[in-house]
């Protein structure tokens, strides 16, 4: 039988996994939008205009706004909704349905999403991260990623299913690592925009992702990810394709705040933002110094400017760097 694959959320990220699950030869995709307007425009157009441009939908893609019939009989299902979306949509699926979260962002309270969906009682989980901007993916341009999860067995489908000439899906089994990987990465590729927004130059930025590594390792370790995991594709790759990628929302947000602009881009997501205040409140809660985050999180709130950011990483006490 044909396994039946549903991607739920259709944003630039969902509509491109859609379109690499075709790739790799599955026939039977549907693409869940939350509203019937979006999913007609999408149906008749065979493009998703606001989301990813210029990319031809097939005709063989099924496009719904309802979410029984996107996951009636699915194998799985993809869960790709920004993460503020993600409480709401899990809370509408069976937790029998085996998922792949492949948002970069946190719960409302800071939680991972997978603990979220543990405690909305799902068990197969996996999750998908690594440098992958929906624009090339959907492009077919060449890209690698991970799919990692405490079942091997899932990780192992998930990566066949998704497999292509153009995808090259690796597995892990350290699900903490790569979840949250792509988390972290997101704030330093707004603190990144905001030094491009500044014209602070390359020293700067290499200066500045260097040392926004230990930030991350803080927090994986806290999470109790593997340590190697930080320095793979959906950690230190992730970091290097977000922080100079013209097609990254979060550091354009970045960009846009250092020139005093709003950080929105058009209505797509910007996880970095959110997800810095977050980390925030979790470096003062454990009494972690966390300075990239901190001034990323006052930058967002409009309580310092990105100017006053460098000003206080720079003054910061002379340490030494390990
Ligand atoms: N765009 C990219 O290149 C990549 C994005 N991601 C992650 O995937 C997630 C989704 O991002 P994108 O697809 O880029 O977003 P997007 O900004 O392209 O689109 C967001 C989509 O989600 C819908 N949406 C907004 N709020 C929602 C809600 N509460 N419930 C359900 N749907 C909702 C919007 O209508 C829209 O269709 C984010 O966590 C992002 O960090 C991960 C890898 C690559
Ligand atoms: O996660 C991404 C690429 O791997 C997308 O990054 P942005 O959300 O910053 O566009």
């Amino acid at each position: 039988m044909t396994p039946k694959v549903a991607v739920l959320g259709a944003g630039g990220w969902g509509t491109a996994l859609a379109l690499a699950l075709l790739r790799a030869g599955r026939s039977e995709v549907v693409l869940w939008a939350r509203r019937e307007a979006a999913a007609q425009e999408l149906r008749s157009a065979r493009e998703n205009v606001p989301y990813l441009p210029g990319v031809s939908l097939p005709a063989g893609l099924h496009i719904t706004s309802s979410l029984d019939e996107a996951v009636a009989g699915a194998e799985l299902a993809l869960v790709v909704t920004p993460s503020v979306g993600v409480p709401d949509l899990l809370a509408e699926l069976p937790p029998e349905l085996p998922l792949v979260l492949c948002a970069k962002g946190l719960g409302p309270g800071g939680e991972r999403l997978s603990d979220l969906a543990r405690a909305q009682g799902f068990t197969r989980l996996a999750v998908l991260s690594g440098p992958n901007h929906a624009e090339e993916i959907g492009r077919g341009l060449p890209a690698a990623t991970v799919i990692a999860s405490d079942d091997p067995a899932l990780a192992a489908r998930v990566q066949t299913l998704l497999q292509s000439a153009s995808l090259r899906p690796y597995t892990s089994g350290d699900p903490t690592g790569v979840e949250l990987g792509g988390v972290l990465k997101n704030v330093l590729a707004v603190a990144a925009g905001m030094v491009d927004g500044l014209r602070l130059g390359d020293n700067a930025k290499a200066s500045l992702l260097t040392r926004g590594l230990p930030e991350m390792a803080h927090y994986l370790a806290w999470a109790g990810a593997q340590p190697g995991t930080l320095y793979g594709l959906s950690g230190l790759g992730d970091l290097m394709a977000t922080a100079s990628s013209r097609h990254s929302r979060n550091r354009a947000a970045g960009e846009a705040l250092a020139l005093g602009e709003q950080p929105e881009q058009g209505g797509k997501v910007v996880e970095g933002l959110r997800t810095a205040r977050l980390l925030h409140d979790w470096g003062k809660q454990h009494g972690t110094e966390l300075p990239i985050i901190h001034a990323v999180s006052r930058v967002a709130a409009g309580e310092w400017t990105a100017q006053q950011a460098v000003g206080a990483l720079m003054d910061r006490e002379a340490k030494a760097e390990a």
